[in-house]
Parts: structure tokens; C-alpha cells; sequence
């Protein structure tokens, strides 16, 4: 009798993207899924996941084998380390706490055994791992679903599970080979149960920059108009005055930045990518939508970032980032996390 050696998987963010992640993973049948949720717990706890799917059709009150509601201290628990870490929440570092504060106590700094998976739109969102973790192998995961979770427990995947997993570069490690190694596993206990399409893709830049083609652009201008990915199409001259110029501005970044060449298709494909009658809200608009904190530094600062530093002019992505910046303040604000001076009469 042949022995598979089971695989311990720790999913931190249980929302759209993470419980897809972590039903695909504990279908395959080869992993033991821990799932930490924060707002949805209680309802998840007590009747479980409401999952309706484009790949895994109506589940009523799923379940991994573990739902907990703070990431596990594997030291004061005495638990073994995970094989992989799935990081699957949104990345906003400019709301504590910080992704690796998030992570710390289940990811030792000195940490060599388990794999971290990003599942995070963004660019540079490795970089801080890179720093804390140094030794840890860290892997890409650039996600095409279409998923929300529209009250707490419920999930609604209406487009089909796309996933990218390679490794992200890191210069600390002495091989790649290890990584590479962890990747195909990964996208081997995935894909297990055969209701997604996982793949092994080892140029994460190029993925990252062509994803960002459409999520520096179309998620600010959806979440700043208020429009879904069909509107903004319909909207009178938003695609040509204002999505255009935007995904232009990225691909230029892309290439002298990052020597990313997206090729000239690249910005009709991220338009026409949803089809128009989807009407599809990104993720920002959803979380506009919620009164949740944007994750617009890594989305749209970094890119911007990157490409004025190579001599691109960004003058779109500029204005919108600068929006988005004042549409998180506001978000701030209505939670308290700035104080600002009383309203006063003029004084006579
Ligand atoms: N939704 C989509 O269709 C797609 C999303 N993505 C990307 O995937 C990533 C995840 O997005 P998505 O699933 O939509 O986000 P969601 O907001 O739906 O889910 C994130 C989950 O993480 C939880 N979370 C956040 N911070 C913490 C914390 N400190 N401790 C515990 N749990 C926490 C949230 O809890 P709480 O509810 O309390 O905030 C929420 O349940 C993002 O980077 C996004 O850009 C990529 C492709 C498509
Ligand atoms: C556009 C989409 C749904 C792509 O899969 C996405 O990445 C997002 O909503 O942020």
C-alpha cells in the first residue's frame, strides 16, 4: 500500500478569494485545511459556508477541517509547522496590522520549512517577507476569479477560478530549485480536485504587470465612479478618456521599469476581459461598496511608484491615486482613526 504523506495548509482571510482557495485545497483530499476568519466567524461556526459557484455548483454549510478566529502562535500551541501558509487577505499596509504582523506567529522569522503563498493582487507585496522571512521560499499567486461574499458566510463565485502560482524571486535563497519545487506541489494539491485551472506560470513579474493592466485601473475607476466593469464600458467616453489612457500608462511602466513587454493587445484583452453583461464590480468597487479600507497602495501606488522612477509620465494614474488616497482618508475618518478639528462659525 502506497503512503501519501498528507499536507498541513494554514488559509488566513476566509473571504471571496481565501474559501474558494481552501475548498479547492481540502477537496483534493491530500491537505488538512486550517481557515482563519475574522467578521464572518460566528456566522461560519455556526452554520457553516453558503457557497454558489460557477466551479463547484451550491455547497450549503461547508466546512475545512479547522475554522479558528486568530492565527495560530504554532510556539505557545505546540503546533508543527504548516507545509504552506495561503495569505489570502486584502493587503493594505497602510492599515494595521501589517500582512507580517498578521502572519508572525504561525511563520517564524528563522522559518525554512513552510511555503508562504501570496494570493494578493499588487505589485512588490513580497518585498516586506523578503525582509522579515528572509529564508522562506514565497510564491506568487496572481488569481482571475470572480468572487464576493456579499453577507458574512456567503460566497458567490460567478467567474471561473483562474490561478498562476511561481515562485518570487529571492535573493537570500541559494537555488531556485526548491521553489520551483514547492510551486508545482502547490498547484498539484490545488487542482486535486479537478474543479480549477491552477498552473505552474515561473514569470511572476510578467503576470503581476499584466494583471495590473486591468487592477490599477479598472478597480480605482470602478471604486471611485461607482460603476461596474459593464458601465464604465457603456459610460459615455470613460472607456477612451479615461481606461484607456490609465492601462496605457501601465504597459509603458511595465516595459521600462521592469523590462515587461505586454504586448500591443494586451490593453483591448483587459477591457473586453469581462464580458460586458457580467457586469462584474472588481474588488475595490466591492469594498467601496462594504465601507472597507482600499487596498490601493500596492494596486496602484506601487506601479506608479515604479514607473515614475524609470522617467514614465503617469498623469492618469497619478490623479486616481491621489483620489484614492482621499477616499481612504475619508474611510479613516468614518472609523475613527483620524481626529480632526471641530466645525466652527466665522468669527465676526
Ligand atoms: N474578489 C475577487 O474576485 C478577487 C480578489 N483578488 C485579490 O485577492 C485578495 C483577497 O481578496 P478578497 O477575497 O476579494 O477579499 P475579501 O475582503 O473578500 O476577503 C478577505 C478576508 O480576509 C479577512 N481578513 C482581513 N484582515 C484580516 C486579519 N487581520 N485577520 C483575519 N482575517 C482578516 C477579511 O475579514 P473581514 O471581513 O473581517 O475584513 C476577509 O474575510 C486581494 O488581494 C484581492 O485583490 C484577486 C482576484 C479576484
Ligand atoms: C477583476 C478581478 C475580479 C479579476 O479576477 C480582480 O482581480 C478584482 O476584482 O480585484
Amino acid at each position: 500500500m502506497s503512503y501519501v504523506e498528507r499536507k498541513s495548509v494554514l488559509v488566513i482571510g476566509g473571504g471571496s478569494v481565501g474559501t474558494i482557495a481552501a475548498l479547492n485545497l481540502q477537496s483534493g483530499g491530500s491537505t488538512d485545511v486550517t481557515l482563519v476568519l475574522r467578521s464572518n466567524y460566528n456566522a461560519v461556526k455556526e452554520n457553516g459556508f453558503h457557497i454558489d459557484s460557477c466551479d463547484h455548483g451550491t455547497i450549503e454549510g461547508w466546512r475545512p477541517s479547522i475554522v479558528r478566529n486568530t492565527v495560530p502562535n504554532i510556539i505557545e500551541e505546540n503546533i508543527k509547522p504548516y507545509d504552506y501558509i495561503v495569505l489570502s487577505t486584502k493587503n493594505i499596509p497602510d492599515i494595521p496590522p501589517t500582512v507580517v504582523d498578521l502572519v508572525q506567529p504561525a511563520l517564524p522569522s528563522t522559518n525554512t520549512h513552510t511555503t508562504l503563498v501570496l494570493i494578493q493582487n499588487g505589485l512588490n507585496i513580497e518585498k516586506p517577507f523578503l525582509e522579515s522571512h528572509p529564508k522562506t521560499i514565497v510564491l506568487s499567486g496572481v488569481s482571475l476569479i470572480g468572487s464576493a461574499e456579499p453577507s458574512p458566510g456567503k460566497i458567490v463565485q460567478d467567474d471561473r477560478d483562474r490561478l498562476m502560482i511561481g515562485p518570487f524571486a529571492n535573493p537570500n535563497l541559494s537555488t531556485s530549485s526548491a521553489a520551483d519545487d514547492a510551486a508545482r506541489e502547490f498547484v498539484e494539491l490545488y487542482g486535486k480536485a479537478g474543479k480549477t485551472d491552477c498552473k505552474f506560470s515561473p514569470n511572476v513579474l510578467h503576470d503581476r504587470w499584466r494583471k495590473l493592466v486591468y487592477n490599477a485601473c479598472l478597480n480605482p475607476i470602478c471604486a471611485i465612479t461607482g460603476l461596474d466593469t459593464g458601465r464604465i464600458r457603456l459610460a459615455d467616453g470613460a472607456v477612451d478618456g479615461l481606461v484607456r489612457p490609465a492601462m496605457r500608462e501601465i504597459v509603458e511602466a511595465a516595459r521600462k521599469s521592469a523590462g515587461v513587454e505586454l504586448g500591443d493587445d494586451v490593453v483591448d484583452f483587459m477591457l473586453e476581459i469581462d464580458e460586458l453583461w457580467l457586469y462584474l464590480s472588481p474588488s475595490m468597487l466591492a469594498d467601496v461598496r462594504k465601507g472597507s479600507f482600499l487596498e490601493f497602495e500596492n494596486l496602484l501606488g506601487e506601479p506608479l511608484k515604479e514607473g515614475k522612477k524609470a522617467g514614465v509620465a503617469m498623469p492618469t494614474l497619478e490623479v486616481l491615486y491621489q483620489i484614492a488616497k482621499a477616499v481612504q482618508w475619508r474611510t479613516k475618518e468614518q472609523r475613527g482613526l483620524v481626529q480632526i478639528p471641530p466645525k466652527r462659525k466665522t468669527e465676526k
